[in-house]
């Protein structure tokens, strides 16, 4: 089946650092003190603390446990923030085994709120950002991802993790592909990439979602590959990523030939500080040996 080719800058676009300014967002690039202070609905916290302890109760898991904590409950809830959601991933990762399926539900439970996040939205004119918010103890990488309008990632897999990705501002989609088939011959001729991708397939896509402000998603290696798109060519979106346990470099797939390549995750910002050109220069040179 044809399906239609849209120019778009994704991942391999040209280099240089194209840092852009927060001038022209979807969402207010100042927030006045007051408005900061004023809970958005005073029962946010509250409703989202009764979700959750819904959800325990029908999967038999112990309420006590999974209470977000910063939350209070009774009547001096505050709500549930972004910094209450690292501390309540760090209790959960402190423990042997995490339920995924909780873990998203933690996702779901946060409601977007730019004052929280805007520190770590850094944009780059020519491709998408990776914002480290948390390093999660080694156990998970928590990130904010900076789309500009008409970026997209490659399509690429999470090697060994798991993902739950959750749209902060604008709207993403989500396009889901199946592994590439590697012939016996295609392996054979393994050295050979021009024969190599020759003997590949285009990759079968399986299907596409389009993720609005608050929507969350999970993939991992067993459920395909991915690749998320700005569609947008006016509005700039913002997604926040979990990676259980974190990676440093992944694959990425030709779409036309299957073709994998592997890739380097670099960070474009730490802690809300921009990472260094030399720094990532650095960790992108090939070791000594
Ligand atoms: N997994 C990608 C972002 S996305 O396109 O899902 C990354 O970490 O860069
Ligand atoms: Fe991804």
């Amino acid at each position: 089946m044809e399906r239609p080719c849209t120019k778009r800058k994704d991942a391999t676009a040209g280099d240089g650092d194209g840092t852009v300014t927060n001038a022209r967002l979807p969402w207010p690039a100042k927030v006045s003190q007051c408005d900061r202070l004023r809970p958005r609905d005073a029962d946010d916290c509250g409703s989202a603390v009764s979700a959750i302890k819904g959800y325990c109760v029908d999967r038999n898991l112990p309420t006590n446990v999974y209470r977000p904590v910063g939350c209070g409950g009774g009547g001096n809830a505050t709500k549930f923030r972004l910094s209450d959601l690292v501390d309540e991933l760090h209790r959960v990762f402190a423990e042997d085994r995490v339920n995924v399926e909780y873990v998203q539900y933690l996702m779901e439970s946060y409601k977007s709120d730019p004052a929280e996040w805007l520190k770590y939205a850094k944009f780059n004119k020519f491709r998408y950002t990776r914002n480290l918010v948390d390093a999660g103890n080694g156990k998970f990488n928590l990130m904010v991802l900076c789309w500009g309008e008409a970026h997209g990632s490659s399509i690429h897999n999470h090697p060994q993790s798991d993902c739950i990705m959750k749209v902060l501002a604008g709207n993403l989609t989500e396009v889901r592909f199946a592994w590439p088939e590697k012939s016996s011959t295609a392996e054979r001729d393994h050295e050979h990439d021009y024969d190599y991708d020759q003997q590949l397939q285009p990759m079968c896509e399986l299907g596409r979602t389009v993720l609005e402000t608050d929507s969350v998603c999970h993939i991992n290696d067993s459920m395909g590959l991915h690749r998320v798109e700005n569609d947008s060519h006016t509005d700039k979106a913002v997604s926040l990523h979990l990676y259980c346990p974190p990676f440093e470099e992944c694959s990425t797939f030709n779409q036309q030939t299957g073709h994998e390549m592997k890739a380097k995750s670099t960070f474009w910002s730490i802690y809300g500080e921009k990472v260094s050109k030399k720094r990532v220069l650095e960790e992108h040179m090939p070791d000594d040996n």
